[in-house]
């Protein structure tokens, strides 16, 4: 269903992209409970197939359902729900069961066997009873290829096998008895909507021992590669839960990069073609398209591109449309390289500079200040509209959340010096992007509004950050 079952006051989802579970537990008590985050999508939880070289997406690629990866086993997952739910956090695994691990030498993780050829996977257990014939998706214009073929080789379970979906729904109400708040459906384009639909109905009540009240659901996102142009669309999943709206991705990227002019993200929203907001969650880059070759392409933004990559996070979080999730990737160079790793196998924990950023090869975006604060700023406007929408007919705009936030963008190649109005109560704010309140002063720059609620606002076309914030709880 379409419920976050965030703790109230909480915003911003982080995707703790190949984390252990032992440093989430430590992140949510440490960084993400004191700074208002509201939950963690964590990577896949059940166990995969080893592969050479440990790619990324080995973790896509299961064996049997049981929980050990290389993030850690049962134990410290029902640990890490456990810390992260007793600190406001809430936990969101990215579950997949569209298909089994494919070909090649194929031990788990959990040190399963299977195999793929001829369709049986023990650790389970699945035969080839449970499986589509084997045909590869090659069309993506014939739906039925699409969900009843084989992506890329993967095994493609049935899912309108009653013991398939018997399997499912047990791992996915194990996960739920562990306390999680929801699931990241993987490729469920590759699956049809009404088996999806008879999976979500045997899902329990969320576990009330984690803080949930009673009778609370599942969030589902499912993910739906969608840029139109397929014969599958979003909307034949939007009524059994969220998708992950990738136009926003791709979007927000061209904006941001200067091909589209700033001022016409004043309608941004359904106008854009995206999802309802309620049913979208919005990201700038996921773990698959921040890689150049997923859905968006070339104009995704990421890490690497720092300036455009905090502006167009500060957008997202500024902004009321959809439920953004902010990624958090390792360092890589190789689109298929996985983790940081102590040895070659087993995943390297983060380290932490003095000023709270990430070493040892873990980019950890969602610690940069820009962006956390950015976290904060979205849980103290609450659901407040825009108001005082100002552009400059090109590429500096500004806009109010009713009266406790107020942001403004330049991505001209001159400086924005202009009075605007920010809706704001007069006093004396602390820009959030800049530096942070500290007590009763600011790191970075300070506003003052004026009894009329307007400010000179100055943004110079060089500074490191395109973007300027303040709101009513970073107030001296
Ligand atoms: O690049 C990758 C992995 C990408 C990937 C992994 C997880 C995701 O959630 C995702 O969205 C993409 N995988 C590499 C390497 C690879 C992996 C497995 C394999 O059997 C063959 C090759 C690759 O080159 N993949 C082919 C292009 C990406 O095609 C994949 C898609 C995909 C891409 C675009 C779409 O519009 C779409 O509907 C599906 O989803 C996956 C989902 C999975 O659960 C596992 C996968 O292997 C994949 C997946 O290969
Ligand atoms: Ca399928």
């Amino acid at each position: 269903q379409f419920d976050t079952n965030y703790a109230s006051g909480r915003s911003g989802m982080v995707h703790l992209f190949e984390w252990k579970w032992d440093d989430i537990a430590a992140e949510c008590e440490n960084f993400l409970g004191p700074n208002g985050f509201a939950g963690v999508q964590v990577s896949p939880v059940n166990e995969n197939a080893v592969k050479d070289s440990r790619p990324w997406w080995e973790r896509y690629q299961p064996i049997s359902y049981k929980l050990v990866t290389r993030s850690g086993n049962e134990e410290q997952f029902a640990s890490m729900t456990r810390r992260c739910n007793a600190v406001g956090v809430r936990i969101y695994v990215d579950v997949i069961f569209n298909h089994m691990a494919a070909n090649g030498g194929t031990y788990g993780t959990g040190g399963s066997t299977a195999s793929p050829s001829s369709k049986s996977y023990p650790g389970v257990p699945y035969s080839s009873l449970d499986f589509n014939p084997t045909c590869a998706i090659s069309n993506y214009n014939d739906a039925n290829q699409v969900r009843n073929c084989e992506l890329v080789g993967l095994r493609d379970l049935n899912q309108g096998n009653s013991y398939v979906q018997e399997k499912i729904a047990e791992f996915l109400n194990h996960l739920i008895d562990l306390g999680v708040a929801g699931f990241r459906v993987d490729a469920a384009k590759h699956m049809w909507p009404a088996d999806l639909g008879v999976i979500y109905g045997r899902l329990k009540n969320l576990n009330t021992d984690h803080g949930f009240s009673s009778g609370s659901k599942a969030y589902i996102v499912q993910e739906v590669i969608d840029m139109g142009g397929e014969a599958i669309s979003k909307s034949e999943y939007t009524g059994l839960g969220a998708i992950t709206e990738f136009r926003h991705s791709d979007s927000i990227g061209k904006a941001f990069r200067g091909k589209d002019q700033l001022r016409y993200l004043s309608n941004w929203g359904t106008a854009w073609g995206f999802a309802a907001s309620d049913r979208s969650l919005v990201f700038v880059d996921n773990h698959d398209n921040q890689r150049g070759h997923g859905a968006g392409g070339a104009d995704v933004l990421t890490y690497k591109v720092p300036k455009q990559y905090k502006m167009a996070s500060a957008f997202m979080l500024a902004h009321p449309f959809g439920t953004p999730r902010v990624m958090s990737s390792f360092s890589f160079s190789d689109t298929k390289q996985g983790p940081p790793t102590t040895d070659g196998h087993n995943i390297a924990s983060p380290s932490f500079n003095s000023d709270n950023s990430c070493s040892g090869g873990w980019v950890c975006e969602h610690r940069w200040r820009q962006i956390y604060n950015m976290v904060a700023f979205r849980n103290a406007v609450g659901s407040d509209a825009i108001q005082n929408w100002w552009d400059n007919g090109s590429n500096q705009i500004a806009f109010s959340r009713g009266s406790r936030g107020f942001v403004a963008f330049n991505n001209d190649n001159y400086d924005l010096n202009s009075s605007l109005q920010t809706g704001l109560p007069a006093g004396t704010y602390c820009d959030v992007i800049s530096g942070t309140k500290n007590g009763s002063s600011c790191t970075g720059k300070t506003v003052t509004v004026g009894s009329d609620g307007r400010a000179s606002i100055y943004l110079g076309n060089s500074e490191d950050d395109g973007v300027l914030a303040i709101h009513v709880n970073a107030k001296l």
